[in-house]
């Protein structure tokens, strides 16, 4: 039996948390490989260290004196070392990251300093083999990741070590330079070394107690879920539900590794099981509800556009030829909708618009923006009827405008599009009608 498990920076804040997460370490001998964030914020208000390195760089990059913000860094790491009490120093690794940084050695290399760094310390306290990820997790030269590649060095490196620390979000390029993922990557991390290592079970250790059926800042105290398919789940982390990165799910999925999502502050709590398929019936008609804001639309309109062979392709072309991706497109008999980022699409909007024109002629096009996208998303949908009914009511009766509304063909979710001032609102009354509201399972 092996296990993989990652620590988000809330689980490795201070010498307190470094603590707990040691104690979940050595409560089961199977826990072999562990991969940690950076240190993340210790109360409400604090700096992740991840965006205290994206600050000091550009200070660095800038030609400006850093070294007081570099201080604030180490003096972050220093007060976890001393907490737990360790024999230990950071000083080289730091003066090799002021020289790195007067070299302008990329944000990227910043960014990564804080795993790094906290890969170090807990390997130490935990008495683990240190493997810096830029010796196994490649990346091609124009920054992409390389699954197989990584796969074949990672699963070699890791075969005959016992216990390890391997840090989280990111490698190296076959030169050296070395590269992240996107923000919240070291999940990402995670999921590549269960896989490597052919884990039983991957646990993913964080701040709440597993996968919430919507976002805890937005409802108070939400269900956990207490089993989710991969789909669904990478449906909700794709709509914004930010506990477990989008990209997370691909490489466990491939070996069929359950993720365990567990809360380090609760660690007797049983958290979420992200499982490729399930016979356990859903507790609720959906499993999660998750949105973003920030989208716009594009609404054409043109007398018989449904008998116009082409009409969508050659509207789909101009994004395409903007370099745009779109997110949505619901349709009627002479209307099209687009929905695209906005942030996105602001400066390309007049070549967007001109294009249209240019490729179907329509007899009208408008735009609107700050619009929000929700996900109503459960494998329970299938079977069940009236559920967009039940969305249409409870919006109805709190006054809330639906601007689109898309069921995907898999009746795995429902998206809805509402003005982003309904956003939070949307999310509350979905949340009363299905869980809330809800009737008592037969
Ligand atoms: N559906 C959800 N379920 C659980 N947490 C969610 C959900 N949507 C958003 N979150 C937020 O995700 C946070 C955990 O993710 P993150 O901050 O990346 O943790 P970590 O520091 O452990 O990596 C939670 O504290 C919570 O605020
Ligand atoms: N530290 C990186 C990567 C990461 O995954 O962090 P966390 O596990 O705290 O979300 C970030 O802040 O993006």
């Amino acid at each position: 039996m092996k296990i993989v498990v990652k620590f988000g920076g809330s689980s490795l804040a201070s010498a307190e948390q470094f603590k707990k997460v040691a104690d979940i370490i050595h409560a089961d001998p199977h826990r072999r490989f562990v991969v940690p964030s950076a240190p993340g914020k210790r109360f409400d208000g604090d700096t992740k260290v991840t965006d205290m390195l994206y600050g000091c760089y550009d200070l660095a990059e800038a030609g400006k004196d850093f070294d007081g913000a570099l201080a604030d860094i180490k003096a972050r790491y220093d007060e976890i070392i001393e907490g737990l009490g360790l024999d230990l120093t950071l000083d080289k690794e730091f003066e090799t990251i002021h020289e790195q940084f007067r070299l302008k050695a990329g944000r990227n290399y910043a960014a990564s300093r804080g795993e790094y760094l906290n890969g170090i310390v807990l390997a130490n306290y935990l008495g683990f083999e240190f493997v810096d990820a830029a010796t196994v997790i490649r990346f091609d030269d124009a920054g992409n990741f390389e699954a197989d590649r990584t796969d074949l060095i990672l699963s070699s490196r890791l075969k005959d070590v016992e216990y390890a620390v391997v840090p989280g979000f990111y490698g190296a390029q076959d030169d050296g330079v070395v590269t992240t993922f996107s923000r919240g990557g070291s999940d990402i991390t995670g999921s590549i070394v269960a896989k490597a290592v052919h884990a039983d079970v991957y646990e993913n250790w964080t701040d709440v107690s597993g996968f919430l059926v919507a976002d805890p800042r937005i409802i108070k105290n939400p269900e956990a879920i207490e089993a989710i398919t991969y789909k669904e789940l990478r449906e909700l982390s794709y709509m914004g539900a930010s506990v477990l990165h989008e990209d997370a799910i691909f490489p466990v999925r491939k070996e069929g590794i359950p993720i365990n999502i567990r809360n380090t502050n609760k660690p007797d709590d049983l958290g979420t099981w992200i499982v490729e398929s399930t016979c356990r019936k859903p507790k609720h008609t959906i499993t999660g509800i998750a949105g973003k804001k920030g989208f716009a639309s594009i609404n054409i309109e043109k007398d018989m556009m449904n008998s116009e062979i082409g009409f969508g392709r050659k509207v789909l072309q101009v994004f395409e030829d903007n370099n745009l991706s779109f997110e949505h497109m619901p349709s009627g008999v002479d209307t099209m909708t687009v929905f695209v980022h906005q942030s996105e699409f602001e400066h390309k909007e007049q070549q967007v618009i001109s294009g249209i024109h240019r490729a179907v002629h329509p007899d009208l096009l408008d735009l609107e923006s700050g619009l929000a996208l929700i996900a109503v998303v459960g494998r329970g949908m299938r079977d069940t009827r009236g559920v967009a009914s039940k969305v249409f009511n409870a919006l109805a009766s709190a006054n809330i405008n639906i601007k689109m509304i898309d069921q995907g063909s898999s009746e795995l979710n429902i998206i809805i599009g509402v003005k982003e001032k309904y956003f939070e609102d949307a999310i509350k009354v979905i949340y009363d009608a299905f869980i809330t509201n809800a009737a008592p399972a037969k």
